[in-house]
């Protein structure tokens, strides 16, 4: 922990799901917000003139009715905010944009504004998504094409089974909730431990090999079992030691036969100058 803790902004999951959120605008930042809100469930409404339309704002307008109501036409008035959890300009107007905020300030809705950071309560970020994994990059409005960056940085170190793995690990929690039920005391800390120990002994990637069958004998032999831990050896996840080559003797097997080639040719060299 650091003592200067100060000067960045709160990171949260915010949970839109079937709450109602406005867009202004439907240029190309329009869409890219209509992209990122979607994937957090919302009911979406776009105002915009059909002119200033986007081709992919065209399109999700098209293809999400099921959650995108879209008005041709421009913001009309206060009258707009009624009933939204969220609103987000993105115009080429930047004193409607103001105007807009200024509103949503009145009546207490958290307002993103793509073209005044100064006046947002909160910026997007760039995202890395793997199913429930969520990764968001921000430099607090200071380089959002560094965020871009920084993002292919992080995607290279990943794995692509990180999602996977969380997927499963979430399936396991629950069926350990269910087979000791109860919140918090007790039975909560030893549900955490036996979890943490788990997590922190396998790799992440046994994780993915686990299904349905495999989880429950997982908790019968391990969490029903004292707490005990098992080894994902014990379930066929990991090839045994004995089944595989000694792994160290591989880089020894290497340096054999880099030291006999390196004899040889020495070997061959003497021979060659006796000759001469
Ligand atoms: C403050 C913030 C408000 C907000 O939008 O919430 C904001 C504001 C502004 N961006 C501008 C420009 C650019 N924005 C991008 C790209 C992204 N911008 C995003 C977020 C944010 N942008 C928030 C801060 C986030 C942070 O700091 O981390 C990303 C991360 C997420 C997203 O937009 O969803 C997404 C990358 C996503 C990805 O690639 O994954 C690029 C590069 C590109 O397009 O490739 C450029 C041009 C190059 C450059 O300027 O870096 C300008 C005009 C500046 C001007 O006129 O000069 C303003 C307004 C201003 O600064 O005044
Ligand atoms: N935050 C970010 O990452 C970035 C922000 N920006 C800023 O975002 C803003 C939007 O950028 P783009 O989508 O590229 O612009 P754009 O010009 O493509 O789109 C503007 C949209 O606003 C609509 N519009 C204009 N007046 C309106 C009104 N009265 N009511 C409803 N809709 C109206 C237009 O019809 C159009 O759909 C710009 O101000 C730009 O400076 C630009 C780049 C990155």
């Amino acid at each position: 922990m650091t003592d200067d803790i100060g000067g960045g902004s709160l990171l949260v999951a915010w949970q839109l799901k079937e709450k109602r959120i406005l867009i202004v605008g439907g240029g190309e930042i329009a869409s890219q917000r209509i992209q990122s809100t979607l994937v957090a469930d919302p009911y979406i409404t776009v105002l915009a003139p059909q002119s200033g339309l986007h081709p992919r704002t065209r399109h999700f307008i098209e293809t999400r009715d099921d959650r995108i109501t879209y008005h041709d036409r421009t913001f009309q008035g206060a009258g707009e905010l009624e009933g939204m959890a969220m609103a987000l300009t993105a115009l080429d107007d930047n004193d409607l944009s103001r105007e807009i905020v200024g509103m949503c300030r009145e009546r207490r809705i958290p307002v993103n504004a793509a073209d005044i950071p100064d006046l947002c309560d909160f910026y997007f970020g760039a995202q890395i998504r793997d199913g429930p994994l969520q990764i968001m990059i921000s430099t607090n409005g200071n380089g959002p094409r560094m965020a871009s960056l920084i993002k292919s940085r992080l995607q290279k170190g990943l794995s692509g089974q990180e999602g996977n793995a969380i997927v499963k690990v979430g399936q396991l929690r629950n069926k350990l909730k269910e087979r000791a039920p109860g919140v918090g005391g007790d039975v909560g800390r030893q549900r955490m431990k036996w979890m943490t120990t788990l997590c922190n002994q396998w790799e992440m990637e046994d994780f993915t090999a686990l299904d349905d069958i495999t989880m429950d004998k997982l908790l019968s032999e391990g969490w029903d079992q004292g707490g005990r831990v098992p080894s994902p050896v014990d379930f066929g996840i990991r090839p045994r030691k004995d089944t595989i080559a000694n792994p160290y003797s591989i880089p020894l097997l290497h340096s054999a036969v880099a030291f006999a080639a390196g004899v040889l040719a020495t070997t061959l060299l003497f021979l060659y100058r006796g000759k001469k």
